[in-house]
């Protein structure tokens, strides 16, 4: 394609704008009620990040003409593509902008087609990238994560991929750009299609994985398909925009399923039963039970109704698996990739409600849900004053008490953190002899320190990049040559 050119300059915001004229009502019928897609760019430096979105906005005609004049001027005394209009400008911010000096940690960007309404949260610069993209992350439905055809993957890919999993972006478009300085070599797109599957995607869970060679420059398959790649049939960028599937947020919760009871009617049926208390599970998904940590994948989801694809939600169902593994009432189905934590040292917090005063090292039994644990609280860090919120030491829990406590299991717990998940994350206390409730608690993490971001409570970064270091060895010893910052 020629480089700016664009086929059908101004027609839809010319469309909209007529609508808007003559008939308020069908233009807020028509574009008020368009759903919404969120997603995120993530790519190394000068991949194009930029230019893919400039060249989006541009093609799809989101630029007002002042600004395009501002843009023609700027791409003259400072862009990067000679004579061309420089489109990565656009989102770089253009000179008035900049000169005004603001960074922005993650901006948000906002453009609407004739399908769908976007939300870009576009990362800019490379330092604290990790910082950026978690932030940006958090609450994307897409990532889009842009190769260079000439470079090819990069440490970073996979590290970007890595994150935008593990913050629960489960759509994935992987744009191949910078095809023109590659001749639009279908087996150069080919390849890197092969190595991302295989060097990435097997690693993680991505429920859906694109891809699509572009010329962010030269605008290549990014609104209009061009004739420069004639051997690739499949939706531009824009259209895969356009029609991926919004993922509901609840359905984007990690699964967990405490089991309540093993169902065995006879020799032929073996059913965990159990209800949804976040995300989703379908049949043929790999779960695995905690705390043993054995895998299997999902037979069927048996319903009072009948049988089930899926579940969802505060779903009661019974499943069955393929492999006979162990799994006993209290324990808990997951998804692999999406774990809860698994601990016998649990930080809580704790109300206590029992005329008797807890003491640390008196054994009580510990109910979350489906199972009961005995055990013991071996430390109270502070009692908060519920008058001046002061948190003082004390040494023991009395009446009415609310403080904070190490409890010990004798029994490891698959938990999250209370506010992340309030079935998996809530307990109360038991006293053994007169099986009264005396206290109860919720999860705050794992004492030894191995919860994951998921489950902490506050942003604290320099943190979250520690953990996720600490994710990457575990879970990818090859990668711990990776900086996590860099
Ligand atoms: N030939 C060619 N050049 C491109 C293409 N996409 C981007 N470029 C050029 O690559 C350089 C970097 O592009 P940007 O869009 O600024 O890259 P970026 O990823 O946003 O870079 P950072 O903001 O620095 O992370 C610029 O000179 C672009 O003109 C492409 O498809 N083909």
């Amino acid at each position: 394609m020629s480089q700016v050119t664009n086929p059908s300059s101004g027609q839809s915001a010319h469309h909209a704008a007529e609508l808007i004229r003559k008939d308020i009502n069908a233009y807020l019928d028509t574009y008020l009620h368009h759903d919404m897609l969120r997603f995120l760019t993530c790519g190394s430096v000068d991949d194009g990040k930029s230019s893919l979105i400039g060249r989006l906005l541009y093609d799809s005609n989101q630029i007002f003409e002042d600004h395009m004049q501002a843009l023609q001027k700027d791409s003259a005394k400072v862009g990067t593509t000679g004579e061309m209009v420089d489109l990565a400008l656009l989102v770089d911010g253009l000179e008035s902008e900049r000169e005004q000096g603001i960074t922005i940690d993650v901006a948000y960007r906002y453009f609407t087609s004739e399908k769908r309404k976007f939300i870009i949260a576009d990362t800019p610069g490379h330092e604290q990238y990790t910082r950026n993209m978690a932030t940006g992350a958090s609450t994307a439905d897409v990532a889009v994560i842009l190769v260079d055809a000439r470079k090819g993957l990069l440490a970073q890919t996979k590290r970007h991929s890595f994150i935008v999993n593990q913050l629960g972006i489960r759509q994935v478009i992987v744009a191949i750009n910078k095809m023109d300085l590659v001749q639009y070599d279908q087996a150069t797109f080919d390849r890197l299609c092969e190595e991302y599957k295989n060097e990435i995607a097997s690693h993680l869970h991505f429920s859906e994985v694109h891809f699509v060679p572009v010329s962010a420059l030269l605008g290549d398959n990014v609104v209009y398909a061009g004739t420069a790649m004639p051997w690739y049939t499949g939706p531009t960028f824009m259209s895969l925009l356009e029609t991926i599937e919004i993922i509901q947020p609840e359905a984007k919760a990690p699964f967990r399923l405490m089991v309540q009871y093993v169902n065995r009617p006879n020799l032929d049926f073996r059913g965990y039963s159990g209800t949804v208390s976040s995300g989703t599970v379908r049949v043929g998904d790999e779960v695995m039970v905690l705390p043993s940590g054995k895998k299997a994948k999902i037979k069927s989801i048996v319903t009072y109704d009948g049988n089930l694809e899926a579940a969802e939600l505060g779903a009661a169902i019974t499943l069955t698996l393929d492999d006979e593994i162990d799994i006993s009432r209290g324990d808990v189905l997951c998804h692999p990739f999406a774990p809860p934590e698994v601990s016998d040292v649990l930080s809580v917090k704790l109300v206590w409600m029992g005329e008797q005063a807890m003491v640390p090292g008196k054994r009580y039994l510990f109910k979350s849900g489906t199972r009961t644990t005995s055990g013991e609280f071996i430390r109270i860090d502070h009692q908060v004053d519920v008058n001046t919120y002061q948190h003082q030491p004390a040494a023991q829990m009395p009446l009415n008490g609310i403080g904070q406590c190490v409890l010990q299991l004798d029994a490891p717990w698959a938990f999250d953190a209370y506010r992340t998940n309030k079935d998996m994350g809530s307990f109360i206390v038991i006293d053994r002899m007169s099986n009264a409730t005396m206290g109860a608690g919720m999860i705050r993490v794992a004492v030894d320190d191995r919860s994951t971001l998921m489950h902490r409570p506050d942003t604290d970064y320099a943190e979250f990049e520690r953990e996720l270091n600490q994710l990457i060895r575990k879970h990818f010893p090859h990668w711990h040559a990776l900086d996590i910052t860099g």
